[in-house]
């Protein structure tokens, strides 16, 4: 549904994108992640035809963007949806359905579909945050996109909100829709999301599933030895691990020497209580992808 070939923009003398290549298949969720400035909005304005770019090809469902044809197909969030306070939920849906030229008598069942119908009869003046993203997820579903392009959408909702609105996601994804959002988490969307793009200083580091992206990247793996009262010391030299406290022993190694490493603790017997394993982090894994030389 969308497709970027070495996609390049710059500003000024700033590359903000670099031979971005990716493409976003009907029924995938893509998260597009990166620091502030990585180049995800460009990237979304690109794809928008709010801005050309300099070098490469974009195609969304096989038309250029920012064409009549690739706008009928695409809906956009952006980060901060704003409407107008004194009209109702149901009053801005059948504003925007007017606009794209759709029956406005069906503002009710899109209000419905994002768990508004209760509120559709309130002012917007009087919604949460989550609320008034909801709307904009209403106003970005009107005409069936077949590409839903959305801006950090949950940023500033909270966790039942956040929870709520994947699960509209999934059910957009599982109809069909092409979906690429943007966050600065990796833990928002880490079960949420079919593949992760990692963007940094306008280059595409990283585009895999998340299984694929922590085997790829090998980082090391933590072991957490608790000694017996007393046999820290032995334990931590044995082992040729740091002692943490007084039973505590960290050890280090590579996913591959995880068994030999459990193996060597294990023959220690009485002298060890327990071990933990605790394997990198998201947060370990984003910042392996975002810093990389590419
Ligand atoms: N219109 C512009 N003129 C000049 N530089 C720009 C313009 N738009 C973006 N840039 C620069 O391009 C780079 C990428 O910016 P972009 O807004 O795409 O990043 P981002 O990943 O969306 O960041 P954030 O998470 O802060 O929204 C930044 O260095 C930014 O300063």
């Amino acid at each position: 549904m969308l497709t970027l070939s070495q996609v390049t923009r710059t500003f000024g003398g700033l590359t903000a994108l670099d031979a971005v290549s990716f493409a976003v298949a009907p029924g995938e969720r893509v998260a597009l992640l990166g620091h502030n400035g990585a180049g995800k909005s460009t990237l979304m304005k690109l794809v928008l035809g709010l801005i050309a770019a300099d070098g490469g090809r974009i195609s969304v469902g096989g038309h250029a963007p920012g064409s009549h044809a690739a706008r009928a197909l695409t809906a956009y969030l952006p980060e901060n949806a704003a409407f107008h306070p004194a009209l109702t939920g149901a009053e801005t849906l059948r504003y925007y359905l007017r606009l794209r030229g759709e029956d406005p008598a069906k503002a009710g069942a899109l209000l419905d579909r994002v768990g508004l119908g209760p509120a559709a009869q309130r002012r917007i003046g009087t919604y949460s945050k989550g609320m008034r993203q909801r709307v904009g997820l209403a106003q970005a579903l009107i005409g069936h996109p077949r590409l839903l392009v959305l801006d950090e959408p949950t940023s500033g909702l909270d966790p039942v909100s956040r929870r709520d609105f994947y699960a509209l996601l999934a059910e957009l994804a599982a109809d069909g829709a092409a979906i690429l959002l943007s966050s600065h988490a990796l833990t928002e969307v880490e079960a949420r999301t079919d593949r992760i793009a990692i963007l940094s200083g306008g280059r595409l580091m990283a585009n895999d599933t998340l299984a694929n992206l922590r085997r790829q990247a090998a980082l090391p793996i933590r072991l957490q030895v608790s000694a017996r009262p007393g046999a820290a010391d032995e334990v931590a030299h044995r082992l040729q691990g740091g002692r943490r406290n007084g039973v505590l022993v960290d050890l280090s190694c590579r996913p591959d020497e995880k068994l030999d490493r459990l193996g060597a603790i294990t023959a220690l017997g009485p002298m060890v209580e327990d071990v933990e394993i605790l394997p990198p982090s998201l947060e370990d894994l984003y910042t392996h992808y975002s810093r990389r030389p590419s």
